[in-house]
């Protein structure tokens, strides 16, 4: 078999494969990245946050038509079938694939299609789809394989009615109630765009409350908005099993319920691709869930191997795999960020943002706080673009006046949340809240809330 010498290959080109190669490539690195589907981008591109962020988007311009008084000057309001609008949103992964494959061109880093198999701790084999193999030879090795949708063995996955956040992309019907199971991150996610497209939602959820890391007034204020829109939402449910045939699907709960529904959408958890990748002949295994364990730069207990993305799990977020791999792939320990503090950007509708400690944590911490908020209605951007819902929360110290914590829910939270991030991150004491009412913002944005929720802090500080 021939063999091919690399400096590095990176196994994956989800984001945290994409930026370990081009991070080596642009040190003169001889770079190869293997993918095992036909085009490059990973599971990001393909399944996850591209293909449900777009369909958002276009649920989200839907919307705008459907409540906009403007709009009925010329119809009335329409329903578009969930075929049709997901035809329309995905269209952009082509570009985001086709800028992606430039990227590796310009940069001479080598693209093999085929399935990685470690041989040993400086080679592997690239199985392709005609059943051809190639062995690689290696320095170091990068694992970006990312993960899955994790399938308990119970759930009749087979079933045409049964789908999770992979499938949901092929669905060729508008169901007319939809049963999501499981109230993480993706299935508030496609609660709003599913309830959005006026498809009646039930949203199960195993524990107390939606989305627990969040600030708690968020989480409720994401709990109420869900149900005005139509989403059934039931906490502490667990399922018992799952029917599913030609006359619907009955979703068993524990709790002795019977949820009825055209289709289900199950969104309960992930698991890391390690499965068939050889981790056995290099003296690696995964845990439970397919991850691998690493250290703070990024490297296995195979020193010339490193593991990024989702398959090293928490916080599973494309936003930190980018930086992940760029920090493995850099031969100067100083350029490493080991990424523990990326914040929350969560594309519900409307969608929500944080950043730093909660209320819950600085209490538990017994951490002295002061709250400062704005509400989007009482800014004059958000009056003019109709988008009212929404709110901007900083919690300081009342002594030094740092802030610790933001957090946001309405339009565009997830671009607004870094204003706030970025002066949180200065040292010492230009990290103050006093920025927000020294510096002069742009008027009318969105920017705006920040001046408003910073003098409604410092008021409160004079008891006012
Ligand atoms: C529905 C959904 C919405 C999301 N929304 C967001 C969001 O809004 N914001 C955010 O930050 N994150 C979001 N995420 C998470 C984000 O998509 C992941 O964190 C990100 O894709 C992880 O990147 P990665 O490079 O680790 O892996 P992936 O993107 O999963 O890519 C891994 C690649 O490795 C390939 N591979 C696997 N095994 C092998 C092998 N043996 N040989 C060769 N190739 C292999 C796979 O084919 C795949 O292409 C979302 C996820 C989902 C499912
Ligand atoms: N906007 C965003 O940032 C965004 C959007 C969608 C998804 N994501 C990411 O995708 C990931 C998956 O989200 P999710 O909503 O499916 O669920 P989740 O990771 O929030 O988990 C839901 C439940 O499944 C359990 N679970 C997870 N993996 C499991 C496994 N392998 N085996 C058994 N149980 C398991 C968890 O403990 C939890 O009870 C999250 O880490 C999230 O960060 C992010």
């Amino acid at each position: 078999m021939p063999k091919t010498g690399f400096d590095l290959v990176v196994i994956g080109s989800g984001p945290a494969g994409e930026s370990a190669a081009l991070n080596a490539a642009k040190q003169q690195k001889k770079v190869a990245v293997i993918e095992v589907n036909t085009q490059v981008g990973g599971a990001c591109t393909h399944k996850g946050t591209i293909p449900s962020k777009a369909l958002r988007h276009t649920v989200k311009q839907l919307m705008r038509f459907n409540n906009g008084t403007l709009f009925r000057e010329i119809g009335h309001s329409r329903q578009i079938p969930y075929p049709t609008v997901l035809k329309h949103a995905i269209s952009v992964v082509e570009q985001q694939v086709d800028m992606r494959s430039k990227f590796y061109g310009r940069n001479n880093i080598a693209v093999y299609k085929g399935r990685a198999k470690f041989i040993n701790d400086h080679n592997l084999s690239v199985t392709r789809a005609d059943g051809s193999v190639e062995e690689l030879h290696s320095q170091e090795f990068v694992i970006a394989t990312g993960s899955r949708p994790y399938h308990p063995p119970d759930v009749p996955f087979e079933h045409s009615r049964v789908y999770d956040s992979d499938t949901i992309l092929s669905l060729e019907h508008t169901p007319r109630k939809l049963i999501i199971y499981g109230a993480g991150v993706i299935g508030c996610e496609y609660a709003s765009i599913f309830s959005g497209l006026g498809i009646k939602v039930e949203l199960i959820n195993s524990f107390e409350n939606l989305l627990a890391f969040l600030d708690d007034e968020i989480s409720v204020a994401l709990d109420y908005h869900l149900r005005e829109s139509g989403v059934m939402v039931r906490h502490r449910e667990v399922y018992e099993r799952v029917e599913a045939n030609q006359e619907g699907i009955s979703l068993h709960l524990q709790s002795g319920k019977i949820i009825r529904g055209d289709a289900l959408l199950w969104c309960n958890g992930r698991s890391g691709n390690t499965q068939n990748l050889g981790l056995e002949n290099i003296g690696l295994s995964s845990d439970g869930r397919g991850q691998i364990k690493v250290n703070q730069r990024y490297q296995t207990d195979v020193p010339n191997i490193y593991a990024v993305g989702d398959v090293i799990g928490s916080p599973s977020l494309a936003s930190a795999a980018y930086d992940q791999g760029r920090a493995a792939a850099s031969s100067n320990d100083k350029d490493v960020r080991f990424v523990d503090d990326v914040p929350t950007g969560i594309y519900t509708i409307p969608e929500i943002s944080s950043v730093g400690r909660t209320e819950r944590e600085l209490t538990d911490n017994k951490i002295p706080f002061e709250v400062g908020r704005a509400f989007f209605k009482d800014t004059a951007r958000g009056q003019i673009s109709g988008e009212g819902t929404g709110m901007l929360k900083i919690l300081f110290c009342p002594s030094t006046l740092r802030i610790l914590g933001i957090h946001c829910f309405g339009a565009e939270a997830t671009e607004i949340i870094h204003i706030g991030q970025a002066i949180m991150k200065q040292p010492d004491t230009a990290n103050t809240i006093r920025y927000f009412v020294e510096t002069t913002f742009n008027y009318p944005t969105m920017a705006e809330a920040y001046r408003i929720a910073a003098l409604n802090g410092l008021n409160r500080l004079s008891g006012y």
